[in-house]
């Protein structure tokens, strides 16, 4: 990647396409030689021109014509072929390139630790994937070969400029000159950034769009449509404002560029009158008259080259986004892979921050646990202590900043990923479920598991009476016809999955959070029938549901602060005690309430 990186940025791209490249780079001679091809006629028709000017009135004196006439024909057939191999060449290795750019992305996010995708929605990473990936094929493909014809034909009309008529090649030289000056502030400096900057206001504006629609039913409910509206409103303002910002800073360049780009007429035709004299000279006039074919094809040049100009920028921004995922450290796999002795867990001096720049404040300190194999602990706290962080830490969604977390006596940076992964279930608090039947939805816990197994698992799990109700039972697609389950139902459904796996060690977060009276007892059902002789660290704020564990950590702002079983830390009067009344209190309420 480092070598990669010291690449130009035009040649990193290119790299992507792999031994296609070449194929660029053949398309892009193809299309100078195809735009060459295609002037040629223009110097036939000047032949022909001045044929009928030597001879006229009389123009059936005229020689040569003919010939000339094929000549241009064949030229303009010549150019037609070479163009149409030169984009079949860069669209191959544009193909290539897409194909390529996509699969290192993607095959780099799967090195990843697990813990990015939190903080990247999939939905997110794919739409840049896709919008970067796409856009450098365009560029590949069709701006690239532009580029290349673009950029040929000034140079070819330069020297036929001074080979016809050298004064008037330097008055058409004159706009030419000033169209790229003008060019250069627009692509230059400050304006480099423009495009970056003009994606990120874009970007923010369609997320403020999508979160007010999805914010809609919340809004109506609660009446408050101008407030939800500010941040929308707010975003298009941003925006706005940057892009009017930035097109009157080109106000002047723009303008002059288009003026300079059709200006060779208004100097061209002065010029010729002013040349001509009073005596028209035949070759004179043949000559004027190839400047005045000519110079629109160059015009058109001009603005093709400011076209591609901008279209880089879009690519080499895209291209920053690739870099910025395949930068992402992935994942480091142990040189020498070690099997976990037991299924015992212990946190020596544990220090951890997302975010490992953000100086001596971290979110974890000093977290020191031993959890015996078959044991079951449960981690409660305040909301944001850092009871989820210590759990995504044993399965290496995070890697810690300082101390080890061993897992049967093995450091999990030792274990290879995949032993580690089969070794523990994870239940998170918001469960995916695929858009696919309930029976694939569990049987992907097991790899090859039998249909009686996921059956038994479902069953287990406490699903029977969500398979009932479904109109096709176990093999019913989730979210298709009005099939849609409550949060409650989709845990069961989850702890099926891991009911499924079976690993020795199992981290259930806030199993219970989505669930109602009823759904809440099936699952602590399911949890019981999950957890038989199993290391179990359960994350929860119901604390009548962890009672019986054989150790609580109290977690408070990123440090154990208490540690002992249920009744020891109801006796100490600490934290866990003031969390045990006051969840007494509030059932006490609710009891009331409902007798109310
Ligand atoms: N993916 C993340 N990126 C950055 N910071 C995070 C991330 N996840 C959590 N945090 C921060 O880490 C701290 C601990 O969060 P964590 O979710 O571990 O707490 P918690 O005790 O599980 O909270 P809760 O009970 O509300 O789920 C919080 O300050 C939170 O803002």
């Amino acid at each position: 990647m480092s070598e990669n990186k010291s690449k130009n940025k035009f040649f990193r791209l290119l790299s992507y396409s792999g031994k296609y490249k070449y194929l660029s780079i053949v398309g892009i001679i193809l299309s100078a030689l195809s735009a060459i091809s295609m002037l040629i006629p223009f110097i036939y028709i000047w032949h022909v021109v001045n044929a009928l000017l030597v001879v006229a009135p009389d123009f059936t004196k005229a020689q040569n014509i003919d010939v000339y006439a094929i000549r241009a024909f064949l030229f303009a057939i010549l150019g037609i072929v070479l163009n149409f191999a030169g984009l079949m060449c860069t669209h191959l290795s544009a193909f290539r390139n897409e194909k390529n750019m996509k699969d290192a992305a993607f095959n780099h996010l799967l090195k990843l630790p697990l813990g990015y995708f939190s903080n990247h929605t999939s939905g997110g990473l794919r739409k840049i994937i896709d919008f970067s990936t796409a856009k450098t094929e365009g560029f590949l493909a069709h701006q690239l070969f532009d580029l290349s014809g673009a950029i040929v034909t000034p140079i070819v009309f330069l020297i036929l400029l001074f080979s016809f008529d050298w004064i008037l090649g330097l008055i058409c030289l004159i706009p030419i000159i000033l169209c790229f000056l003008f060019m250069i502030p627009m692509f230059t400096g400050e304006s480099q950034n423009f495009m970056m900057e003009y994606q990120k206001y874009l970007e923010k504006m369609n997320a403020e769009a999508v979160e007010y629609i999805r914010g809609i039913p919340v809004t109506k409910a609660f009446q408050q449509s101008v407030y939800s509206y500010k941040n929308f409103i707010l975003a298009i303002k941003n925006y706005a404002k940057f892009s009017s910002e930035y097109a009157f800073s080109t106000q002047l360049p723009m303008t002059s560029f288009t003026v300079s780009i059709n200006g060779f007429f208004a100097l061209l035709i002065p010029a010729g009158i002013l040349l001509a004299g009073s005596v028209v000279d035949v070759k004179f006039l043949s000559n004027f008259l190839f400047y005045i074919i000519f110079t629109p094809i160059c015009a058109v040049m001009m603005n093709k080259i400011m076209m591609v100009s901008q279209d880089w920028m879009l690519a080499s921004n895209a291209l920053d986004n690739i870099e910025e995922i395949l930068n992402e450290k992935p994942l480091v796999e142990p040189q020498n892979p070690q099997k976990p002795k037991s299924h015992a867990i212990e946190f020596e001096g544990v220090y951890f921050d997302y975010d490992e720049t953000s100086g001596d404040e971290h979110i974890l300190n000093d977290i020191n646990l031993k959890i015996n194999e078959n044991d079951s602990v449960a981690l409660v706290g305040p909301s944001g202590g850092g009871k989820t962080t210590i759990a995504s830490l044993i399965p290496r969604f995070w890697d810690v900043n300082k101390g080890t977390i061993k897992l049967g006596d093995v450091d999990v940076r030792d274990i290879s990923t995949k032993e580690l992964m089969s070794n523990i279930s994870f239940v998170f608090q918001n469960t995916t479920l695929f858009k696919d039947s309930i029976y694939n939805n569990v049987a992907i816990g097991r790899k090859g598991a039998s249909r009686s197994e996921v059956l038994e698992a479902i069953s287990l799990a406490q699903c029977d009476d969500i398979i009932d109700e479904l109109p096709d039972g176990i093999d019913t697609v989730i979210g298709s016809e009005g099939t849609y389950l409550s949060g409650g139902q989709q845990q069961r459904i989850a702890l099926a999955r891991a009911i499924l796996k079976d690993a020795p060690v199992i981290i259930l977060d806030e199993a219970t959070a989505l669930a109602d009276p009823e759904n809440e007892y099936l699952i602590q059902k399911a949890i019981s029938e999950i957890t038989k002789d199993k290391t179990v660290i359960m994350i929860a704020h119901r604390l009548s549901s962890i009672r019986n564990v054989d150790k609580i950590y109290v977690i408070d702002n990123g440090r154990i602060v208490e540690e002992g079983n249920h009744d020891d830390l109801v006796g100490s009067n600490g934290l866990y005690s003031r969390m045990w009344d006051e969840f007494n209190q509030s059932i006490q309420w609710k009891v009331k309430s409902e007798a109310i």
